[in-house]
Order: C-alpha cells, then structure tokens, then sequence
C-alpha cells in the first residue's frame, strides 16, 4: 500500500512520523524564522540565479501543490553561490497556501504566518540525478518565497491562468517560457539553515535559502474578463482526483519544527 500521505487530520503533518520516522529527526524543515536569532555571516555570496525560460515544460496537480517543472538535463537553469559551493539546477517550484489569508506558508518569521510560500528547488550536480541528490546532506538547495497581499502580480497571474486545466490530482498542461525568476523579491536578502524536505519523504538533504523580502499576490484582480481572486484560484485546486470526492486543495503547508540546536545565518546586516 503506498503511504497516502496528506494534509487531513488522518493522515496529515502530525501522522507523517509513522511511516516517515525522520519527521521527528535532527534537520527537520520548515522552521519558524527568529531574525533577533540569526547572525549575520559576511562571507556568505550573494544568490546567483539564472533561469532560463526555455527549459520551463508543464505544470502538473501531484495532488499535495501544483508544481512547475523544467528540463535539468543541462544547466541552462541554476543556483549557484549564496550559501551552496557548486552548480545546482532548477528542477520544479511549486507553492503552500491556506485556505484564509492568515496562514499558509511554512517557514514563519518571528511566529507569522504569511498566506503562502513560492519554492524554487534545486539539485546539486555533483550528483547524476535529482532522486540520488535528494538522499545526500548537500543534496537539494530550496529557495523560500513568501507571498503577502498587496498588489496584483501580472507574472503569477500566467500561472494561476492554467488552473482551469489542472484542476484535479494527476492533471498536468503544458507550460512553456515561463521565467521563474520573474517570480522573485527585488532583494535577495535571505536566511539560511541546513534542513529537509517539508513533505515525505522528509528527507534531510535541503539548504534552505528564505528570502526576507516576500512578493505580493492580490486578493482582487481585475482583468478584462472580470475580477480574479489570485488567493482564491490557489483555493480553486482540488487534492482529489477526477471521479473522486471533491476535496479543495488548501492548508498544504507543514507547521514549522523544532530547531534542535541549529543556526539560522542571514546574508544581510
Ligand atoms: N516542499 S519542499 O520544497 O521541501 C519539497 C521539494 C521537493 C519534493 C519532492 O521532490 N518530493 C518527491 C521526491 C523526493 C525524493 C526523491 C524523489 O525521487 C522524489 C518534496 C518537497
Ligand atoms: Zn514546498
């Protein structure tokens, strides 16, 4: 029976360590974020981030997010410096947001929430494969984004237009020429620890990059075909497959864990 693991309170974050043990380890993602705590590291590099759109190719419902994925079979889209040695190539991004606009990410800072997070994640290739960096300490590199509400995001809207054909769990659309970096804060100030994945397997191989300066996503957007919700298309997405119950895809965000004696390093005073 494979683990069908999920958001609900039957097999929700609190139930994850009976089939994934490693949710009560030592390197557990996301955490609550505590800038009074954190110290600055001054040889920490700036992020270098190069996407190129050309590699985006679809974007799929897995039934936890949607998600976004680029070809990494070169490296036309990468990460590199900030914290990480080496080349890093974009592999997905993908988001987590709440069914209000109180809650919804799953890094928080200083104990708040924002209504969802963008995740860029990226995979060491000193590695051959996504899946064998993914078991190794230096494996991913995952960059945080928090989204708050303010004014509409044209870039976020591309995305957010292909709801309507991935509606359910297991649809996926073709999406080309989409630049994630487009996606991003104008400053690239970030908090850095070394943590894992925020969904099973929960593996402990993620470099965690959160950029302190969110994006904004508006509650309202009026376009030429009347008003869209951004939140609300997020809240449009089903967990559920075709066929199946309807089961509205929100609150897929994991609450912060304990920190277990790790640093947080800022790259910015
Ligand atoms: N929310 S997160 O960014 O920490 C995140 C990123 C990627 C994944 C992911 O790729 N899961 C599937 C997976 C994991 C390990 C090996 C695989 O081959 C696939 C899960 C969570
Ligand atoms: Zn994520």
């Amino acid at each position: 029976m494979s683990h069908a693991w999920g958001y609900a309170a039957n097999n929700g974050p609190d139930k994850w360590a009976d089939n994934f043990p490693i949710a009560n380890g030592p390197r557990q993602s996301p955490i609550d974020i505590a800038p009074d705590a954190s110290s600055y590291d001054a040889a920490l590099k700036p992020l270098r981030l190069k996407y190129d759109p050309s590699t985006c190719l679809e974007i799929l419902n897995n039934g936890h997010s949607f998600q976004v994925t680029f070809a990494d079979d070169t490296d036309s889209s990468t990460l590199k410096d900030g914290p990480v040695s080496g080349i890093y190539r974009l592999k997905q991004f993908h988001f987590h947001w709440g069914a209000s606009d109180d809650k919804g990410s799953e890094h928080t800072v200083n104990g708040t929430k924002y209504p969802a997070e963008l995740h860029l994640v990226h995979w060491n290739t000193k590695y051959a494969s996504f899946g064998e960096a993914a078991s190794k300490p230096d494996g991913l590199a995952v960059v945080g984004v928090f989204l708050e509400i303010g004014g509409a995001n044209a870039s976020l809207q591309e995305v957010l237009n292909t709801f309507s054909a991935i509606k359910a769990k297991g649809k996926q659309t073709s999406f080309a020429d989409f630049d994630p970096s487009t996606l991003l804060p104008a400053c690239l100030d970030y908090w850095t620890y070394d943590g894992s994945l925020t969904t099973p397997p929960l593996l402990e191989s993620v470099t965690w990059i959160v950029c302190k300066e969110p994006i904004s996503v508006s509650r309202e957007q009026i376009q030429i075909h009347g008003s869209l919700v951004q939140m609300k298309k997020f809240r449009e997405l089903l967990f559920s497959a075709e066929g199946e119950a309807e089961c509205c895809m929100v609150d897929n965000y994991r609450p912060p864990q304990p920190l277990k004696g790790r640093s947080v390093r800022a790259s910015f005073k």
